[in-house]
């Protein structure tokens, strides 16, 4: 089993993990043989699963025991990892919990007061093999797998607070494979890929996918005929001081200042965020997006965006979007710099912008600067979180009454916060104008990819009805609120319920309550606040929308 690959890339899977990014990116999806690993740590759960089915006619059974399974015999001696039939019997594993997601290991439920003989046999015949429902691969590559035995398991997993999806995404490298069957009853393995792209667009009326040519469509929103020079549109000249602030899955955010007309008092802050589309390379763990899935996320961005001058319902709590352009090229070099001097300080977990052809096309959005995002910020005192919050409830409700928005992501890092000197920030909430005190600060939302919209006869949702991975994570509330999402949507993701809104309000307030940085906490104003952010957790769940948290809050009738 050992001759296809050297030793080094024997390193078990969750050490890999703890390794950098492009050594993930490169694990051995496409290696003719597979070492399972089983050694006495949390690897059981990332480690690869794979079986080898002996009956064909058993492959479209959900489960198998051992029996149904080949066992191919293997020198021991080229295994790095401890195989299954010492590690069980010993006792360092007598547990039916992980010790690190606590999920349920079936075959695990010996008696260490048995003899080790009696153990191993009845361990044997526990085990259960699952095979699992995939069906996101695109690529599908073949390999042949052995092993002595082994576990197909979907465990949760802890992902880091905030921004999720570069995360899951290694995971879901890192696991290698899922073993699906073909028709003759051999194993074939799956890279599994994000669900994230299933961006679906449907007719209200209908249901049908928006006929339309995408690529025209995105053209049109960007007021062009055809992709523009990359270089000659953004040259280092049209950029002062400019910097990358920061990185997505999708795409690379810089930060300059916009001095198109030479005119200083007219120099805008803005952010350029920069997708690739359309490309055949992988980047950074995800197929590129299409024309038709980049078209959802301009759409309801401009649409948002468009919300602070809108007559009945309006706010600027919505990150503002001044232009989009589709620009095909080199990347340019002086971008490329800033591009590695983030890398040098911050260690970037994208993959470095070199990789890109001369053809590739770039879709890249123009926003205002928003400042940084709620994780990074010191907030003075809990009153001005608190008066944030209700800037963030207000922008919701203004979404929801407007367009049946609901963002369905809104963790701490798709919060941005800057300061600002205006003493109020205004909205019109149902044609009735309100004024909330800044505090200092104003909110802008941003990252739409899971949003659900209704705009004009069309409903914009991302479905992510079969997306297993991310319901599985665990390691903050945040995972928590999937899940109460998905509960809430019954798993129909294209329905309008304004309850996530207030799911993630609930997350939101937490947060505040115990998560955010305080400047100063001992004095009695952030004392109160945070006693009535309580108060306002307390309740929070009780709102079927932010509508109605709005209309509580600010005692509107
Ligand atoms: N308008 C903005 N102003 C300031 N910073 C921004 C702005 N938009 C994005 N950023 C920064 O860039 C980062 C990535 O942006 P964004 O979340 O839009 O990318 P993404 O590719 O959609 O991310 P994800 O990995 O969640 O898909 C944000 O976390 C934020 O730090």
């Amino acid at each position: 089993m050992m001759d296809e690959a050297s030793q080094t890339e024997w390193i078990d899977s969750f050490d890999k993990l703890l390794n950098i990014r492009p050594q993930l990116r490169e694990l051995n999806i496409i290696k003719n043989a597979v070492r399972v690993s089983f050694n006495i740590d949390s690897s059981v759960e990332t480690s690869i699963k794979a079986i080898e089915i002996k009956d064909s006619s058993k492959a479209q059974q959900n489960y198998f025991d051992s029996a149904d399974c080949s066992r191919k015999t293997y020198d021991q001696n080229n295994l790095i990892s401890t195989p299954c039939t010492k590690r069980l019997a010993s006792e360092l594993f007598n547990c039916r919990l992980s010790p690190i997601t606590g999920i349920k290991l079936e075959g695990f439920e010996f008696n260490t007061t048995k003899k080790k003989k009696e153990m191993e046999s009845e361990v044997k015949n526990k085990i259960r093999f699952e095979i699992l429902p995939y069906n996101v691969g695109r690529d599908i590559h073949e390999i042949n797998i052995s092993c002595e035995k082994s576990i197909v398991l979907l465990p949760p997993f802890a992902l880091q607070p905030g921004k999720w999806r570069k995360s899951l995404n290694s995971l879901r490298t890192s696991r290698l494979i899922e073993p699906t069957i073909n028709k003759w009853g051999t194993i074939k393995a799956r890279q599994s890929r994000s669900q994230v792209n299933g961006r679906m667009s449907v007719r209200l009326t209908d249901l049908n996918e928006i006929d339309c040519d995408h690529q025209q469509e995105v053209l049109k929103h960007c007021d062009q005929f055809k992709p523009l020079s990359f270089h000659a549109t953004y040259p280092s000249t049209r950029m002062t001081n400019p910097v990358k602030v920061g990185e997505g899955a999708y795409g690379e955010v810089f930060r300059c200042t916009n001095s198109s007309n030479n005119n200083s008092e007219h120099n805008v802050d803005i952010v350029l965020k920069i997708i690739p589309i359309e490309g055949s390379i992988e980047i950074n763990g995800e197929k590129q997006k299409t024309f038709a899935e980049i078209l959802p996320e301009i759409i309801i961005t401009k649409k948002m965006s468009s919300l602070q001058a809108n007559a009945i319902n309006s706010t600027a709590g919505f990150v503002n979007i001044h232009k989009t352009t589709l620009v095909s090229g080199k990347y340019p070099q002086h971008l490329v710099k800033l591009w590695e001097q983030y890398d040098a300080k911050n260690n970037s977990e994208n993959e470095h912008p070199r990789v890109f052809g001369d053809k590739q096309l770039f879709l890249v959005l123009e926003l205002e600067f928003a400042g940084n995002d709620m994780s990074n910020f010191t907030f003075t005192n809990a009153a001005q979180s608190y008066f944030m919050l209700q800037q963030i409830i207000l922008t919701l409700a203004i979404g929801e009454e407007e367009c049946q928005f609901e963002h369905r992501d809104l963790h701490w890092g798709n919060v941005l916060i800057k300061d600002t000197d205006k003493k109020d920030i205004y909205f019109k909430f149902k044609n009735k104008d309100l004024t909330l005190p800044s505090k200092g600060v104003k909110i802008s939302i941003i990252d739409y990819t899971l949003s659900r919209i209704t705009i004009g006869q069309s409903c914009y949702f991302n479905d992510l009805s079969s997306d297993e991975d991310l319901f599985s994570a665990t390691g903050d509330y945040q995972y928590d609120i999937y899940r109460m999402m998905r509960n809430e949507l019954k798993n129909n993701w294209a329905s309008f319920s304004p309850k996530t809104n207030i799911l993630w309000l609930s997350y939101l307030v937490a947060k505040l309550i115990n998560g955010v940085k305080y400047k100063y906490v001992n004095t009695k104003i952030h004392k109160q606040h945070i006693e009535m952010l309580k108060e306002l957790q307390k309740n929070m769940l009780s709102f079927d929308s932010a509508a109605r948290c709005a209309n509580n809050m600010l005692k509107l009738t």
